[in-house]
């Protein structure tokens, strides 16, 4: 018989910004029912953003109280903002239900990656420098927060030989079909033999 075993995964989507991290990420999530760990951010929420499903918008004060607190296993600082992902919120998605998913920057990744060693995946997703800016611009963001976001570009694709799996995202279907496919074998090696 083929039960789960307790090992459960924490699959990292990371790359640069624009890329479609969160947008290949939920497809795939949607599509094999894993659980998203939203992170905490202090900035204002962007149009068409919602708090909790996007992140949990909060303030600047509240952030701290939980950085005091210790209850951040990551936490980083972009353009006057902070971004945190709690442990306990993957602690308790990891009991409630099977693995999980979450988006971050590489610099994430690799504090997600040191602190959870084999038990977490790094899945990078890239495109080229043009197609990202042009997404980024199509979709309606500031011009200045494209440029800041294009700043880090090759600061972060830089970081993809550190990963365990790279995906380009061109057709997007084709993307979420090809990571859909590398993630069910890792679920499918959670499933352990008992007679
Ligand atoms: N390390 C880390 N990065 C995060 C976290 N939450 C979001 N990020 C990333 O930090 C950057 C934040 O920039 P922002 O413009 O707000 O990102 P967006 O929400 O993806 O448009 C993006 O690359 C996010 O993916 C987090 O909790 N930790
Ligand atoms: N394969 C794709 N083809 C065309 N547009 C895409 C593709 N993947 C994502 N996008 C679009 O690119 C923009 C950035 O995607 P998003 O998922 O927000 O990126 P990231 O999370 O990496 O910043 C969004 O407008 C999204 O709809």
């Amino acid at each position: 018989m083929n039960v789960e075993s307790d090992r459960k995964l924490i699959f990292v989507f990371t790359g640069p910004d624009g890329s479609g991290r969160k947008t290949v990420a939920d497809s795939v999530g949607a599509t094999l029912g894993i659980a998203k760990v939203l992170s905490y951010a202090t900035r204002k929420p962007r149009p068409g953003e919602v708090n909790g499903q996007d992140y949990h918008f909060i303030t600047p004060e509240l952030y701290e109280q939980f950085e005091r607190a210790g209850d951040f296993i990551e936490s980083i600082s972009i353009g006057g903002s902070r971004y945190g992902v709690r442990g306990e919120d993957i602690e308790q998605s990891l009991r409630q239900g099977g693995s999980v998913y979450l988006i971050v920057n590489p610099e994430g990744a690799q504090l997600l990656k040191d602190r959870y060693g084999d038990q977490a995946v790094r899945l990078f997703i890239y495109a080229d420098r043009r197609t990202v800016q042009e997404r980024q611009q199509e979709s309606g963001l500031d011009a200045a927060i494209v440029q800041a976001k294009m700043d880090q570009y090759e600061t972060a694709i830089a970081y993809q030989p550190n990963c365990e799996h790279a995906f380009e995202n061109y057709d997007l279907a084709h993307t979420v079909f090809d990571i859909s496919n590398t993630l069910e074998h890792y679920l499918q090696r959670n499933l352990v033999e008992r007679d």
